[in-house]
């Protein structure tokens, strides 16, 4: 993976319809860092990576990516957003993650099959090329997904509660895959509720509840007192307020 910056969050405030989600973020995250993003339900985790990938401008505020583009991230969304209805094999949603490589309509190149397979293997879904997505359970689902990212090839990566209602078996396969890409010096952003989870395998933390509570070393951030002020900060929050208390001030 080539150097860069990383990502710079320059007093980001981020939300919708005016109302922000987000507020007030500044901060750096290093290239090649593993980064869990934690906070209680509507901190603005999601927001956050939501305005990392591009989908949503910031309200104020910029992110600036480096010398990368929005391109370069691969980005896996919550599992309650993915429409697995679609009718598709497996092998061609897995497949879609070398669309960056070859374009839309462009046509599969010698040696993708034996990526594909391989990516499938890495998630221990070898024999399943055939299988219709509706077909999988949850974990085979994110088995197959993380397929997807391993061929996007990206050196950054942002991923949703990726381990959200999975036994440990496949946490911990799909952790393997993690690690890998943090050896690799991907930068990787995970948006994670288990903090033990945390404090064993990232080696940082933004702790989030609207705004940044603490940010650096994961076993610094996720402190007893960090985690009660954010749960407190997010109990006192008005949701109905259309601006910050902050820019109001
Ligand atoms: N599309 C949207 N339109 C309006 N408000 C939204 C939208 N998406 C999220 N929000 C609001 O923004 C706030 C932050 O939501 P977000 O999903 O970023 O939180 P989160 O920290 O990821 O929460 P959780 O842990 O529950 O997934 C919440 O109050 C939520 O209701």
């Amino acid at each position: 993976m080539s150097a860069t910056s990383g990502i710079l969050l320059d007093d980001v405030t981020l939300g919708y319809a005016r109302h922000p989600a987000v507020h007030h973020l500044s901060g750096a995250i290093g290239s090649g860092s593993l980064t869990a993003v934690v906070g209680p339900n509507g901190a603005g985790k999601s927001t956050l990576l939501k305005g990392i990938v591009g989908m949503l401008k910031p309200l104020s505020g910029s992110i600036g990516l480096g010398n990368l583009t929005r391109r370069d991230i691969a980005y896996l969304p919550q599992a309650a957003e993915i429409d697995r209805s679609f009718p598709m094999a497996v092998y061609d949603l897995v497949a879609m993650g070398l669309w960056k490589r070859h374009g839309l309509f462009g046509g599969m190149g010698r040696g993708d099959s034996q990526r594909i397979g391989d990516a499938l293997g890495a998630v221990g879904l070898t024999g399943f090329e055939n299988r219709p997505i509706g077909t999988l359970s949850g974990g085979q689902t994110q088995r197959a997904l993380f397929a997807r990212l391993l061929l996007q090839n990206a050196p950054v990566i942002l991923l949703d509660e990726p381990f959200n209602a999975l036994d440990t078996r496949t946490v911990s396969d799909l952790l393997d895959i993690i690690r890998r890409w943090h050896g690799e010096q991907r930068t990787v952003i995970a948006v994670l509720h288990d903090m033990d989870l945390v404090r064993a395998h990232f080696t940082d933390a933004l702790l989030l509840a609207r705004s940044p509570v603490a940010w650096g070393p994961a076993h610094e951030v996720l402190t007893a007192e960090n985690l009660f002020k954010a749960r407190h900060m997010i109990e006192a929050f008005d949701p109905e307020a259309a601006i910050c208390s902050r820019d109001a001030a």
